[in-house]
C-alpha cells in the first residue's frame, strides 16, 4: 500500500528526525506532509492534540511550518502494565462508580525495544491491515512520534458544507458476536452519545442522532452512534470543547479525570487526544487510539476500555488486549527485519 518512496521518507525523516505525517482517511490513499517542504507535501495541514489539551490550539504540520529540531522529545514510556496492579485499579475505580455511578476509561501500556524496528514497514503492514480507518504515523520534535489507526471520529466538517459529523463509539465485544448488546455496553455508549448530544447543545448544534450501528475493528466491533448536525463555527473550537470524550475519559469528566491520575502509572500524552487533517476535501478530526508512541530505543502502546459499577477486571484485561493484539504482532514479528 505505501510506496517504496513513501517508506524510505518515513524512515529519513524518522533517522533525521524531522517533522512529518503521513496520514490516510478512510479508503483513501496515503498522503504525506514534511515541514518545511512544499515539494514533499500533498498541500494539507496535519494537527494533533494531546489528552489533557496542552499543545496549543492544536500543533499544526504543513509544508511551510517551519522546521525545528532542536528540541528532543519525551522518550515512550518504559513499563508494561502488569494484570495484578490492572486488576487492583479497576477494582479501586469499580467500587467508587458503585457509589457514584457514571463511567471511566482506563488504559494500560504494552511497551518494549525498539531496536530493529523498520517503522516504515510496520506502517505499511498497519495501514494495509485497517483501510477503514484514519491511519496516520507523525513525528514532532514536541510529541515525538506516534503511529495508528483510528476508527473514531471527533468531528468532520466536508469542504463547503455546514454540516458536522460525528459518533458515539463505545461499547466492545467480539467481532463474531451474534448476541444482542448486553446492559454494560449499552449503558457505557450511552453515556458517550449524551454527553455528545450536551455538547452539541452548548455550540448551538441541533444533535441529530443515527440509529446505532455496529463498527468493526479487527477482531472487535463497537456500538456506534452517527451525530450530526448544522455547525459553521470555528473547527477547532468545537473540537476542543468535545475532545476528551466519554469514549476517552468518562463523565462526570472530572472525577473520570481524577481516576485517571489516580490510576494510571503512565502518562497519556498524545493517546486519547486527536489529530487529523485539514486538507481540500474538509476538516477532519480522529481520536488518537489503537496508537504507539515510539523512539528508536522504546515503543508503547496504549489501549483503553470503558469502566462501569458492572466491569470486571478479567474481560477489560482481553478486550484492551484485543483492540491492540494486530498492533502489537506487526511490531513484534518486524524485530529483527530492521534495515
Ligand atoms: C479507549 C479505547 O477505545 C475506546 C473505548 C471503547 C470501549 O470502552 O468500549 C470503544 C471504542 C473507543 O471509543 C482504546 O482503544 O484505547
Amino acid at each position: 500500500m505505501l510506496s517504496r518512496s513513501l517508506k524510505s521518507l518515513i524512515n529519513s525523516c524518522l533517522d533525521d528526525k524531522r517533522t512529518f505525517a503521513v496520514y490516510a482517511l478512510p479508503y483513501h490513499t496515503p498522503a504525506c506532509i514534511v515541514a518545511g517542504e512544499n515539494s514533499l507535501s500533498s498541500g494539507g495541514t496535519f494537527f494533533i492534540n494531546d489528552f489533557n489539551n496542552t499543545l496549543g490550539n492544536p500543533l499544526t504540520i504543513s509544508g511551510c511550518s517551519q522546521h525545528h529540531n532542536e528540541v528532543e522529545p519525551p522518550e515512550p514510556y518504559n513499563c508494561s502494565t502488569v494484570y495484578e496492579d490492572y486488576k487492583r485499579h479497576i477494582t479501586d475505580i469499580v467500587n467508587d462508580l458503585k457509589k457514584t455511578g457514571g463511567k471511566t476509561v482506563y488504559s494500560r501500556t504494552l511497551c518494549g525495544d525498539a531496536s530493529g524496528i523498520d517503522w516504515a514497514e510496520v506502517t505499511d503492514r498497519y495501514f494495509s491491515a485497517f483501510p477503514d480507518t484514519f491511519r496516520f504515523i507523525y513525528y514532532t520534535p514536541v510529541t515525538g512520534a506516534w503511529l495508528g489507526a483510528s476508527p473514531e471520529i471527533l468531528l468532520e466538517r466536508k469542504s463547503g458544507e455546514s454540516r458536522v459529523y460525528t459518533m458515539s463509539l463505545a461499547g466492545t465485544t467480539s467481532n463474531d458476536s451474534t448476541e444482542n448488546w448486553d446492559e454494560k455496553n449499552i449503558k457505557e455508549h450511552d453515556f458517550v452519545t449524551r454527553y455528545i448530544t450536551d455538547v452539541f447543545n452548548q455550540l448551538g448544534i441541533k444533535a441529530e442522532i443515527s440509529p446505532a450501528e455496529d463498527v468493526y475493528f479487527g477482531t472487535v466491533k463497537h456500538l456506534c452512534n452517527r451525530i450530526s448536525g448544522e455547525y459553521t463555527g470555528d473547527f477547532f473550537t468545537a473540537i476542543n470543547v468535545l475532545s476528551p470524550t466519554p469514549a476517552l475519559a468518562g463523565v462526570p469528566l472530572s472525577d473520570a479525570l481524577e481516576h485517571i491520575g489516580l490510576h494510571e502509572p503512565h502518562p497519556r500524552r498524545c493517546y486519547g487526544g486527536y489529530t487529523g487533517v485539514i486538507d481540500s476535501e474538509g476538516e477532519h478530526a480522529y481520536v488518537n487510539l489503537r496508537s504507539v508512541h515510539f523512539s528508536p530505543k522504546y515503543f508503547c502502546i496504549y489501549a483503553g476500555g470503558g469502566i462501569t459499577s458492572d466491569s470486571n477486571p478479567d474481560d477489560e484485561w482481553t478486550e484492551t488486549r484485543n483492540k491492540v493484539q494486530k498492533l502489537h504482532n506487526i511490531i513484534l514479528s518486524s524485530v529483527n527485519n530492521g534495515r
